[in-house]
């Protein structure tokens, strides 16, 4: 990366900054340095000028939930070609999942990931620890030493699978709270859903001849987090939150006073499981696309903030693992480069959603739960340049061969969504623009 003190000044006019009125920003050495009507005044000579006019500036997009695949799956996603990925989304800092092989569960590989989301430079990429080692569910990993590295570790989960022993999650809850981590729960009971299950269980599942797993099986998992977080004092964090149930046990919580954040995915906002009817595995997920009822009480609860935010949990897999039958293809889809025009799309050009919610849902409110420090601040004098601009009206249509990711599973293709991305600033350097990566070492 260059150093923040050779980026050149930037000055955006026109922009309407999070849907609240047009302002022009300053940018200086990677920092917002003035907003506002004396921004064009007091720009340097030789600023360069960006007019945004029609566009809306948002603070950069945080990403809680991400799969980068490496180490271990690079034919799937390497950390570049998904930071590559979620630059073009709109997005300036990820967080990598631990179920990596080997699996994030010690300073060492967390170290890494760092260092290769730092090398390839696109966005700032947090690995997120696991909670037990190997993600086998039967010992703590090093949370202490994650937490302490170089890394700074504060978000452990074993996503991919539950933490089912009440016990180990208590341990953990215990744990993070020492430096005041937050324990991501990928809430699924596996003795209510069994190996086989594929889909949602219910009256379709029935007729498609597919085993599904039940709304409840997520549900009493949030249940008893939600207790056990009570009891400890801990922060939990419900990952994609899919169902009904479950958005009922979280309002109820947080009426208590209990610490539960949550969060829902851009699939699970805009999909639903009658797209199983052709078994095509694109669709083909964890949790999976629920009923109709489901998807519209997930956007109630986002904007009303008992859901705090949206997470892509982006889950590249190669064709040789997705095109299968339905039952044995892997669980997982594309959604880094997806994410805002979806949530444009489903809360934004509804009505249910301002810019500003966007802006909470999408990036202060992430960055507040992982407790990160150089990002999430908002659009405000002083804070880092991390910026997106979304162009509100521009409808565009899917086209999966135009991704950066290393993977295909993409359930948007062909797809219309209205918004998107116009440009990704990192520290005030562009990495994105009108679908094209910016700032690889050559342009730097
Ligand atoms: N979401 C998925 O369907 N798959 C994820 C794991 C997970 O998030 O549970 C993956 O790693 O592929
Ligand atoms: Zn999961
Ligand atoms: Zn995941």
């Amino acid at each position: 990366m260059s150093p923040a003190a050779q980026t050149p000044s930037l000055l955006i006019t026109g922009a309407d900054v999070l849907g609240r009125g047009v302002q022009d920003v300053l940018l200086v050495d990677g920092r917002i340095a003035v907003l506002g009507a004396d921004a064009a005044e007091q720009a340097p000579e030789r600023t360069q000028r960006l007019h945004a006019d029609g566009l809306v500036l948002l603070p950069g997009l945080v990403d809680l939930h991400t799969h980068l695949r490496e180490p271990g799956r690079e034919d799937a996603e390497t950390v570049e070609t998904g930071s590559q990925a979620a630059a073009l989304g709109g997005y300036t800092a990820v967080f990598a999942m631990a179920n990596t092989n080997p699996v994030t569960d010690n300073a060492e590989v967390a170290e890494r990931v760092l260092d290769l989301g730092r090398r390839a430079g696109y966005v700032d990429v947090h690995p997120v620890g696991a909670v037990t080692k190997g993600l086998a569910g039967e010992e703590l990993a090093e949370l202490g030493l994650m937490a302490r590295s170089r890394a700074q570790v504060r978000v452990f989960s074993d996503d991919g699978r539950c933490v089912h022993d009440a016990r180990l999650m208590r341990r953990a809850l215990e744990y993070v709270k020492a430096f005041d981590g937050v324990v991501s729960q990928h809430s699924q009971d596996p003795r209510l859903a069994d190996g086989t299950a594929c889909c949602h269980e219910g009256e379709l599942s029935g007729r498609l001849g597919l085993p599904g797993w039940p709304s409840v099986a997520e549900e009493v998992v949030v249940a008893r987090d939600v207790m056990l977080a009570r009891h400890t004092g801990s922060r939990v964090h419900v990952a994609h939150v899919s169902t009904a149930g479950s958005v009922e046990v979280i309002r109820w919580a947080k009426a208590q006073g209990i610490d539960v954040t949550a969060e829902v995915t851009p699939h699970h906002l805009m999909l639903t499981q009658d797209l199983l009817s052709g078994y095509d595995p694109v669709y083909k997920v964890n949790p999976p696309l629920r009923p109709t009822e489901d998807t519209l009480v997930l956007r109630e609860a986002l904007a009303d903030g008992t859901i705090d935010c949206v997470a892509t949990d982006h889950a590249p897999h190669v064709r040789q693992d997705k095109e299968h039958a339905f039952v044995d293809a892997a669980f997982g889809m594309l959604g880094l480069e997806t994410a805002l025009g979806v949530v444009s799309t489903t809360m934004v050009a509804s009505g249910q959603m301002t810019w500003a919610d966007v802006a909470r849902t999408m990036s202060t409110a992430p960055a507040r739960i992982a407790r990160l420090s150089t990002q999430g601040q908002g659009v405000v004098a002083g804070a880092p340049a991390n910026l997106t601009l979304v162009d509100p009206t521009r409808k565009v249509t899917v086209d999966a061969a135009l991704s950066r990711s290393l993977s295909r599973n993409n359930p948007w293709h062909g797809r219309e969504l209205t918004g998107a991305v116009h440009m990704t600033i990192l520290r005030g350097t562009v990495t994105a623009r009108e679908g094209l990566v910016w700032g690889t070492e050559e342009q730097r």
